[in-house]
């Protein structure tokens, strides 16, 4: 098809180096599926200072225990998703080379990206396709590929929500207050939208993933699924499976937050297994700092190192490029 990248040309040319035990794909039919924990917002707002707090209390335990929980009554209203889902499908049903071809000035590698061309083995390939585009160029973005206006109300509505949870979460923290901290380091144009598509994967490579296990980089990341399913997480040293619902957004815990919150938030490694069948989408929106952001622990002893948000981007890159995957954090543990 016209809009498929050539992923199966260049994973074959990829060695098969043995995948680690640990990070081989599970079969989701072989796994018992697991609702993330379900926080409903809607108490946020109620006028009932006891909801509010309660509600409060299981972000923040959630975001402990998990790292990843799931909202409804979000404030984000059915027919933006469904809306954006059909614009979704529209933008990645464009020809391939027309996506491919789509290279900013502002932007060295271009918004699109598919498989892992830095990747030296099958292990590292991801059987995906994205664009990830900083929300500053949101706009260009969309009418260049002539997409409603949807895209960029999300991408405003979303941005609110993760303000909101990220203060909860601060807040809790005693003295690393969101006013103080972050208000004017997380501005919308630091952060960046990603919409994934996973084509259908031919059976013989099943162990392949989609999105190959990480971290996310972000404070916090908002994820909008189809209900197609295949999201996997590491919980208590085991990989297991999410249970879509569509109706919720999946709020996760990043890299940054885990470093600001001296470990009491919880970066959780997480991948998008393959299926045989159908495609998947999904969209992703990372909230992040200015670039020269320190992101420095607000308890003692801390157990990464201070690091300004462009050392740890480009210390990312660097990886991404030499070894084919992301390391993170344990980068810059004390
Ligand atoms: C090849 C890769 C790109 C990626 C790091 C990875 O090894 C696999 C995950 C990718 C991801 C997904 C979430 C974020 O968008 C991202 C910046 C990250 O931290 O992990 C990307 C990485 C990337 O695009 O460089
Ligand atoms: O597609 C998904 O469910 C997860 C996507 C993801 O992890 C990402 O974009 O960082
Ligand atoms: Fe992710």
């Amino acid at each position: 098809m016209e809009w498929e990248p050539p992923l199966v040309q260049v994973f074959q040319n990829l060695p098969e180096t043995k995948i680690e035990t640990d990070e081989e794909p599970i079969d989701v039919s072989r796994l018992k599926c697991y609702e993330l924990p379900l926080v409903d917002l809607g108490r946020l707002n109620s006028g009932h200072a006891m909801n509010r707090k309660e509600c409060e209390k299981e972000i923040i335990e959630a975001a402990k225990e998990w790292g990843f929980f799931q909202v409804v009554n979000h404030g984000i209203c059915k027919e933006i998703l469904v809306k954006l889902q059909e614009e979704q499908l529209k933008l990645f049903r464009q020809p391939f080379h027309k996506k491919a071809n789509q290279n900013p000035s502002n932007s060295p590698t271009g918004f699109y990206r598919w498989g892992n061309l830095a990747a030296t083995s099958r292990a590292h390939f991801s059987w995906s396709e994205a664009f990830h585009i900083p929300v500053s160029s949101v706009s260009d973005f969309r009418t260049s590929n002539h997409l409603s206006s949807t895209v960029e109300e999300y991408t405003e509505q979303v941005s609110e929500l993760t303000q909101k949870i990220a203060e909860i979460l601060a807040d809790n923290m005693g003295i690393c207050s969101y006013k103080t901290f972050l208000a004017d380091k997380v501005v919308p144009s630091s952060c960046y939208l990603r919409m994934n598509r996973y084509p259908p994967c031919p059976k013989s490579y099943s162990k392949t993933c989609g999105l190959v296990s990480h971290t996310d980089t972000s404070y916090l990341t908002v994820l909008h699924q189809d209900n197609t399913g295949g999201l996997q997480l590491m919980k208590d040293g085991a990989w297991i499976c999410v249970k879509p619902n569509p109706s919720a957004l999946v709020i996760n815990i990043g890299d940054l937050f885990e470093a600001w919150s001296n470990g009491l938030y919880k970066s959780v490694r997480h991948r998008v297994v393959t299926n045989g069948q159908v495609e998947r989408f999904s969209i992703a929106y990372f909230s992040l700092p200015t670039t020269d952001t320190v992101i420095r622990s607000c308890s003692q002893p801390t157990i990464y190192r201070d690091f300004s948000f462009e050392e740890f981007k480009r210390q990312i890159q660097f990886d991404v490029k030499s070894t084919g995957n992301k390391i993170g954090l344990p980068r810059f543990l004390r």
